[in-house]
Formats: C-alpha cells, sequence, structure tokens
C-alpha cells in the first residue's frame, strides 16, 4: 500500500515538474539527492531502521514520507511544497521548550538589513542540543522528516509579545544579497523549514503565506514545514511568508532550519 501510494506520488511530482517548465527527470533525480536523508548511523542510534535504506529501496522522497504520514495535510498548490500535521508535539514537551525559550531569550536578528527596526521585533532563543528536552524534539523530528540532522541547524525557539512580529521574509537566504556568503559559505543555503507552534495564541500571530494566499493560525503542537527551494534547486521566492503581530497573549515558536551541506555554522 504505502509502495503504491508513493509511486502515484512520484508520477504527480514528474507531472508538476513538467507544469513548472523545469525540464527533465535528471532535475528531479538531483533534487531528490539534494535531500540528504538520514544516515544509517544517526538512525541506529534511534533504535529504528534506517531511513535512508527504506526510502531508497521504496523510492521515497521527503514529499512522498511526509504526504504518507498519518494526519499529514499538503497544501495543495503547485506553487510550493508546504504541510501541516496538528498535534505533533506533546503538551508536557511544548512546555519544556517554552520554558527554554523563557530562560535563554534575546532580541531577533536578520538577515540583509533593510533598515526597517520594526521588521522582526520578536525574541530568539537559541536552543542547546544537549538538553533533554531539546534533544527529545530532535529525534521526534527526524523520525518523522527522514532528513539528515547534520544537515541541521540548532534548533531556536522564537518568542513574541503583544505587538511583535516577523514582516514577509523568506527562509532561504537571497543569492546575491548582502549577507548571502556571511551565512551559506560553509553549509549552503537553507532547504526545508519545520516549524512548530508550541502554545495557542489568544489573537493574532498567525503565519500568512501571500503567495499561495494561505495563513495558519498558531496551534499547539502543530507543525507547518516547507521546501524552500523549487524542483531544480533553486530558491522559491512562492515560500515568502510573515510571521504577524500578536493582538492578545504571548506566541512561541521553534524552528529547525536544513541546508544543502552538514551545518558547519
Ligand atoms: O512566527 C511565525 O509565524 C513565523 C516565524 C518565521 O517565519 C521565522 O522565524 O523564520
Ligand atoms: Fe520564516
Amino acid at each position: 500500500m504505502a509502495r503504491a501510494r508513493s509511486s502515484a506520488l512520484w508520477a504527480g511530482k514528474r507531472l508538476l515538474h513538467k507544469a513548472l517548465c523545469m525540464g527533465s527527470e535528471n532535475c528531479f533525480v538531483t533534487h531528490l539527492a539534494q535531500d540528504c536523508y538520514a544516515e544509517v548511523e544517526v538512525i541506529a542510534q534511534t533504535g529504528r531502521r534506517s531511513i535512508l535504506h527504506h526510502m531508497i529501496e521504496s523510492g521515497e522522497s521527503i514529499v512522498s514520507r511526509l504526504s504518507a504520514l498519518s494526519g499529514m495535510q499538503r497544501l495543495p498548490t503547485p506553487k510550493a511544497e508546504l504541510f501541516q500535521l496538528r498535534g505533533l508535539v506533546p503538551d508536557d514537551l511544548c512546555d519544556a521548550l517554552i520554558a527554554l525559550i523563557e530562560q535563554g531569550r534575546r532580541p531577533s536578528t536578520i538577515a540583509d538589513d533593510n533598515g526597517d527596526a520594526y521588521f522582526r521585533t520578536s525574541e530568539t532563543c537559541d536552543l542547546d542540543a544537549n538538553l533533554p528536552a531539546v534533544a527529545r524534539f530532535e529525534t521526534l523530528l527526524t523520525q518523522l522528516c527522514g532528513l539528515n540532522p547534520a544537515y541541521g541547524e540548532p534548533l531556536q525557539g522564537q518568542r513574541y509579545a503583544i505587538g511583535q512580529e516577523f514582516k514577509p521574509h523568506t527562509d532561504y537566504f537571497t543569492p546575491g544579497g548582502r549577507d548571502f556568503t556571511k551565512f551559506c559559505a560553509l553549509s549552503g543555503n537553507r532547504t526545508w523549514t519545520f516549524m512548530i507552534y508550541l502554545n495557542d495564541v489568544a489573537a493574532g500571530g498567525a503565519t500568512r503565506f501571500k503567495a499561495l494566499d494561505k495563513t495558519f493560525h498558531p496551534e499547539r503542537g502543530k507543525l507547518l514545514c516547507w521546501n524552500n527551494r523549487l524542483a531544480n534547486g533553486a530558491v522559491n521566492p512562492a515560500t515568502l511568508h510573515h510571521g504577524m503581530k500578536v493582538r492578545k497573549g504571548v506566541k512561541y515558536v521553534i524552528t529547525k532550519w536544513y541546508r544543502e551541506k552538514p551545518w558547519r555554522g
């Protein structure tokens, strides 16, 4: 059954590929190779069968892997690969991560500063992978998505008080942009974003993808993930998104970004 579903998705992807005029099957294979599946050893540590081997044997890409997961919903658009999954992170783990963000927050920063001091007004927390709650989340995520954790940036938390936001931006670093080399020289650009809302927000705090005409509302434990690239490996401007102002309450999210190469800073 899983295999049959996977094949259908592959076929779908080829069609999508044609629709986007991005060339041949070769391109699709390149895309697969770029997804950097989890190494055998990493999965061995989690006590599960190698996700890498499973994906190769079954011809599974990350998109087909995510699509096959129970409860996973894909946004029906050819413009981007974007998914949501409700209830991924259990309440106790959300609470533990919120407590860590409260302890370690600092003002958020941005790349390619455009002079707008109010572009990103939230606070950020770098989450140490050695902390039990962080390690627990990392294992959960690797088992879900199958991407190699070696390609992941350290986990980050974000906290938004009333009136704080992150104006429309992309998670990839703009090729040719002022800060591109600074952020991409060692590890390459960002590939996939996995973001989890850690709490329900009384009002505001939605994430709006204007080009996709879709707004996601914070829900405790909900995952939102998307591919920042097109099938040919180029960045996808349709992933532009806005962390909208919180109107009532406080908003907490955690984010894991994956890179084109193993993370070296
Ligand atoms: O908080 C949100 O809804 C979006 C956060 C975000 O886009 C980011 O941190 O890059
Ligand atoms: Fe973002």
